[in-house]
């Protein structure tokens, strides 16, 4: 099933059980207990420092965890590497994009498939084979005739886009995306919310950080609620949205 609809989400992927992150005194994320099932985008949302990238940075091995587990198809992946986690099939796109900006946009793709990026591939498929997919991948996000620019020449729309088709070009089964529509006109919005459907419609399960309501509402097939680190509501979109209690926190009235 896709995107707004999906309500028979397929198994769990990610099993995070009591998930804590201290920073000192604070708890950036606590006692986080939720699934990521398979097929469906989840949203996660709540107030600026709720917790929702170091979330992220746990389960791809960017922070160390100070409590809880994270089990990737039933394996415990705490203390695994970034790129080892990576070549189990989870991918991610940071707030702050990370490309190679000296590169060009050809160059971005073809990295992520170089062999040793390759989830399970000892050795990667030739380089024709994996210009080619890159290709198709430019094609799909627009980006086909800029194939030859430096990526810090892009506009910033154009590096979103190179953001997302750099993961495109994995094999990840979960895409975790930091805010991948924040900042987008309304035609590149178009093309991500389409692109985004064709590839959770192949397969992709797809876990987002939002703050823009429109696009909560117009992605989620569950939206997940972080608050001072901790989880709030895990449910279907319409249960999460109308809980007065989560509007005032999110809006900031606490009264
Ligand atoms: N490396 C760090 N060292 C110390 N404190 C940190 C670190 N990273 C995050 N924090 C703190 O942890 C809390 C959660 O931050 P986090 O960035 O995960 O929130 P967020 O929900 O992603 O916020 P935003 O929506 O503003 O991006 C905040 O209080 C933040 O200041």
């Amino acid at each position: 099933m896709t995107m707004n609809g999906a309500r028979n989400a397929g198994e769990t992927l990610l099993e995070i059980r009591h998930l804590e992150k201290r920073f000192g005194g604070v708890k950036a994320v606590a006692d986080v207990t939720m699934d990521l099932r398979a097929g469906i985008v989840t949203t996660l949302v709540g107030p600026n420092g709720a917790g929702k990238t170091t979330l992220f940075n746990l389960i791809t091995g960017h922070l160390p965890r100070s409590g809880g587990s994270v089990r990737w198809l039933g394996r415990d992946i705490g203390g695994l590497k970034p790129y080892q986690i990576a070549r189990l099939g989870i991918a991610r796109t940071f707030q702050d994009l990370r490309l190679f900006s000296e590169m060009t946009v050809e160059e971005n793709i073809l990295t992520v498939m170089e062999p040793n990026a390759l989830p399970f591939r000892l050795s990667g498929p030739p380089l024709k084979e994996r210009r080619a997919r890159a290709g198709h991948v430019l094609e799909r996000t627009g980006l086909a005739d800029k194939r030859a620019v430096r990526a810090m020449d892009l506009a910033y729309a154009e590096r979103k886009f190179l953001s997302l088709a750099r993961i495109m070009a994995t094999d990840a089964r979960l895409w975790l995306l930091d805010e991948p529509a924040s900042g987008l006109d309304p035609h590149s919005y178009e093309l991500f919310l389409a692109l985004l459907r064709e590839e959770v419609s192949a397969g992709v399960t797809v876990c987002i950080i939002e703050h823009n309501l429109d696009i909560v509402i117009g992605i989620s097939d569950r939206i997940a609620f972080l608050d001072h680190g901790r989880l709030l509501a895990d449910d279907d979109p319409k249960t999460v949205l109308e809980d007065p209690a989560l509007a005032a926190i999110y809006f900031g009235d606490r009264s």
